[in-house]
């Protein structure tokens, strides 16, 4: 399992699914985002190389407010239905969607999704595949895990995988595309 040191541990609440769409729609999706406009994202005042697009509500990294905003886009309806049915929850409450883009090279380091979002996150992969790798504890309690995440899977976190593991994709080798599906907290 790669490069990570610690005891190996599956995350509990991880689901993996592969191939939840289709090549075709994979495509299709595709060609969607390359028409999106992307924003940076400025964290501790340094610019990431991935850049994003927020539907439903905007996350501010630097305050971590959720504000409304422009509605879900009729091309990522089906997908979300699919992630909701993946993760067994009714589709509306998915109430954000964020989308990434990843140039060959770019990254997210460790981190816990914001708790300003509930308890389920579910993302789905287009493009390049990479490996969403997982940790917690430290010293002699220190666990690792890590998946590889194949175009057009998707992956649920929840419980203790979306609450106590923080997760990190190391540099994608080529342009990657996820879009992830959260819930607002108390919804
Ligand atoms: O790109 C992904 O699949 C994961 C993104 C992620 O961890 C996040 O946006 O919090
Ligand atoms: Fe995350």
């Amino acid at each position: 399992m790669g490069r990570m040191r610690g005891t190996h541990e599956r995350p509990a609440g991880l689901t993996y699914q592969p191939e939840l769409v289709s090549d075709d729609e994979e495509r299709s999706l595709l060609t969607a985002l390359a028409a999106y406009d992307f924003h940076e994202v400025r964290m501790h005042g340094q610019i990431a190389r991935r850049t994003v697009r927020h539907f439903g509500f905007d996350y501010d990294y630097g305050s971590f407010q959720l504000t409304e905003t422009e509605a879900l886009p009729v091309e990522l309806r089906e997908v979300r239905e699919r992630c909701a049915g993946l993760a067994g929850m009714p589709a509306a409450t998915l109430a954000q969607a964020l989308v990434t883009r990843y140039p060959p090279g770019s990254v997210i380091g460790w981190h816990r999704d914001a708790p300003a979002f509930g308890p389920t996150v579910v993302g789905l992969s287009l493009g390049s595949t990479c490996l969403l790798r997982f940790q917690r504890g430290r010293a002699d309690e220190r666990r690792v895990y890590e998946v590889e995440l194949a175009p057009r899977s998707a992956y649920v976190l929840a419980g203790a995988a979306r609450s106590a593991w923080r997760h990190s994709i190391p540099s994608v080798p080529e342009l990657r595309h996820s879009i992830t599906f959260r819930q607002l907290r108390g919804s």
